[in-house]
């Protein structure tokens, strides 16, 4: 059995990374992730910049839902003090329980299952916002970028992809909002080469060319737990 041994790699990187060779024989590591080309930015926002920012993307795809699901979120509400959940504090508090959202299933040959998601071409016209985009575009190259929601439901999940190479560019970030979820990255030349990685609320990962094109991502299924991702990529 081969163990990777972590290199020391510059702040930021430090995550919980397991890399196994192969997959018969897993070889569990804490250390430096230092796979090319992935960046991990465990804490970038707190508990309430992570509130603006989940509250400003609930608004979009809220704003496009059908009256239908609208109307039993605002009785939910009523029903219920004005309170969203009794989980107080966590993540979780700031969603509505999943059925409250009309999550598409996924088509049988779609890589998302039980999701919402949208383009975003701007954001709600709200002053603590702004500050924290800047913060977000100071974390990848400066080139014209396209904005993606992406809502998972407590039983969605995303499987083995690359991104479509004609939709979008060299590089992909990701803002993780909610329940934590694993990123699986596998090799699309070395199946065995996985790297496994939590997905904390508050955090962020870009994704740069032979990461971006020569490793599938995944986000596999959680225990329970809704979880909305901001997505940026650069244009092609
Ligand atoms: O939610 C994520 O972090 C990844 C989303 C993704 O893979 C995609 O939208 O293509
Ligand atoms: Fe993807």
């Amino acid at each position: 059995m081969r163990c990777t041994v972590f290199r020391v790699s510059p702040r930021n990187l430090r995550v919980d990374v397991r890399r196994r060779t192969p997959a018969s024989a897993p070889c569990y590591s804490t250390g430096i992730l230092n796979l090319k080309d992935l960046s991990f930015h465990p804490n970038v926002f707190n508990d309430v910049e992570q509130k603006i920012l989940l509250s400003a993307s609930l608004q979009k795809l809220d704003d496009v839902e059908s009256r239908q699901f609208r109307r039993r979120r605002k009785e939910f509400l009523a029903n219920n003090h004005g309170i969203v959940s009794q989980v107080s504090n966590s993540p979780q508090s700031w969603f509505f329980p999943d059925e409250y959202y009309n999550f598409e299933q996924g088509h049988y040959d779609g890589v998302i299952r039980n999701f919402r998601e949208m383009h975003v071409s701007t954001w709600p016209d709200l002053p603590e916002l702004e500050p924290l985009l800047d913060r977000l575009r100071a974390l990848h190259p400066q080139e014209p970028t396209q904005t993606h929601i992406l809502h998972l439901a407590s039983d969605g999940e995303i499987l083995p992809h690359v991104d479509n190479v004609e939709a979008s560019g060299s590089w992909i970030l990701g803002v993780s909002l909610g329940a934590t979820r694993t990123m699986r990255l596998r090799d699309t030349q070395d199946p065995q080469d996985i790297f496994e990685f939590a997905l904390p609320s508050g955090s962020v990962y870009l994704q740069r060319d032979s990461t971006r094109y020569s490793y599938e991502h995944s986000i596999l299924k959680g225990n329970g737990g809704q979880r909305l991702s901001i997505m940026v990529r650069n244009r092609r």
